[in-house]
């Protein structure tokens, strides 16, 4: 399997090299030459399946042969042995025919622990393997950054670089970024939001003395590892609820446009998804281009799930590319307009192919605390505020007699005050984050400028080629 870039022109990768590359040198996001399938009858036989057999079948054409079968196997059973549910993403039945994926059993309360988990091993594989080390950047609204601390700490082959928005994450997340005492973490409070965090990296991705200097590596989902680990559950949850023998339907909480990508892959792989639903909060620029087939950025505005407060939605860049045919000039075009004017204009044809495969739906700061306060009156489950986006939005794009799963993105603990003031319930942490909020914290506050940034990543990565 070979890997391009959604701008066509950096050069085509194997698995190992797109993984460890992170962003494409033109600024493109690496998607697989081909998008492998798996037959009605292998689907089938997934079912009854542990989630980590369930993930070495999925994954395994991916990896296309370029790590060791038996090797690949124990990162992934590692990896799912981090996490506190014998199912590891366990679904819940909400109503006669509404369930939610509870992707939060992992040690950071969040979906990210999911991909994150394993992309730590395989990068540490692929470094050890290659006698290498790398520099690891990361931009994160809050789950990302955490999860990615938890993942790489203590790892001697990556010196890893968190960016976060100063003051616009939950305490709970921020803590989870600052309280590691890891000398190969660094937790950055940039002053700006998070799409400043995220052009600051991918900056210095496209600043290519430096990225070869201290062999920059990133783990937001740009990185395709991170979007193939994710394709895993939509298989689990299909099958266990009948697929491929019957469609069932997804709607998920959405921001960089990651989670909900990695359910048109598996899709792609052939299985029977009926409806994606993109859900957002305030910050709907998704939910509007589909609408309108304009791509237009706001101001972003802070909500109740801090999460998804993101303007630019980096993996929109691969919908756009399959939308386009794999045209990979009309999706330079449109990169240049979200550039130059923070917009670009969707082609009919794309658009139609875009609406073709997703829904939408936005949720108001008044839809979440309702959602949050009548599902946990109606079936006593406790959301958090990015859950309940997409719950809001799955109760209107359900099909009578067809499934439909949300996925619960984070624990409710990560998001006290929210959830709290919606629901009057304050959910404790988990005993291992008890004492979270007493850790002492360790972080730098920087300018979102590059030159800053890359000055700090400079004096304390621990590579320098
Ligand atoms: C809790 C939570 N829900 C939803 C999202 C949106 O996911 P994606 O960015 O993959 O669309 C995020 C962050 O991205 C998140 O942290
Ligand atoms: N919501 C994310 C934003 C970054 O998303 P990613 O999936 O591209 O890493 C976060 O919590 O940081």
């Amino acid at each position: 399997m070979k890997y391009v870039s959604t701008r066509g022109e950096a050069p085509t990768l194997g698995f190992c090299d797109a993984l460890m590359a992170g962003l494409a040198r033109d600024g493109g996001l690496y998607v697989p030459k081909h998008w492998p399938t798996l037959t009605k009858k292998e689907i089938r036989a997934l079912r009854g399946k542990s989630y980590q057999e369930v993930a070495f079948a999925v994954l395994t054409p991916f990896v296309d042969g370029e790590i060791a079968d038996d090797k690949f196997r124990t990162m992934i059973d590692e990896a799912y042995a981090t996490f506190r549910h014998p199912a590891v993403t366990p679904l819940v039945q909400t109503g006669p025919n509404s369930f939610v994926l509870e992707l939060f059993h992992g040690t950071t309360l969040a979906f990210k622990d999911v991909a994150m988990q394993l992309l730590a091993r395989l990068m540490d594989y692929v470094l050890a393997e290659r006698g290498e080390r790398a520099t690891i950047v990361g931009a994160t609204s809050g789950d990302t950054g955490g999860a990615a601390i938890d993942a790489f700490a203590g790892r001697d082959r990556t010196d890893i670089f968190i960016l976060f928005p100063e003051g616009k994450v939950s305490p709970v997340q921020q803590r989870q970024m600052t309280t590691s005492t890891a000398s190969n973490v660094h937790a950055l409070a940039i002053k700006g939001n998070f799409d400043d965090c995220q052009n600051l990296v991918k900056e210095m991705f496209n600043d290519t003395p430096f990225r070869d200097g201290v062999a920059l590596s990133g783990v937001n989902s740009i990185n395709w590892g991170r979007i193939m680990a994710q394709v895993v559950y939509y298989f689990t949850t299909a099958v266990a609820l009948g697929g491929p023998d019957r469609k069932i339907s997804f709607t998920v909480p959405t921001g960089n446009f990651g989670d909900i990508f990695a359910g048109y892959v598996a899709k792609k792989m052939g299985l029977p998804i009926d409806r994606l639903v993109v859900a957002t909060n305030d910050n709907d620029i998704l939910a509007r281009t589909l609408k309108t087939g304009r791509y237009e950025m706001r101001a972003v505005k802070a909500t109740t799930s801090p999460s998804m407060d993101i303007q630019i939605s980096s993996n929109f860049e691969r919908l756009l590319f399959e939308a386009y045919d794999r045209d990979a000039s009309k999706v330079r075009l449109a990169m240049a307009g979200l550039k130059q004017s923070g917009a670009f204009e969707i082609e009919e044809k794309a658009l139609k192919a875009i609406k073709r495969e997703f829904r939408a739906g936005r949720a108001t700061e008044k839809d979440v605390a309702g959602t949050i306060k009548s599902v946990l009156a109606e079936t006593g489950y406790l959301l958090d505020p990015h859950s309940a986006i997409g719950v809001h939005v799955a109760a209107k794009n359900e099909k009578p007699g067809s499934p439909m799963v949300t996925l619960a993105t984070a624990h409710p603990a990560k998001f006290p005050a929210a959830v709290k003031s919606a629901s009057g319930i304050d959910p404790a942490l988990p005993t291992w984050l008890a004492d979270l909020m007493v850790r002492e914290e360790r972080f730098d506050i920087l300018e979102p400028e590059l030159k800053i940034v890359e000055t700090f990543v400079n004096e304390h990565a621990r590579i320098r080629n």
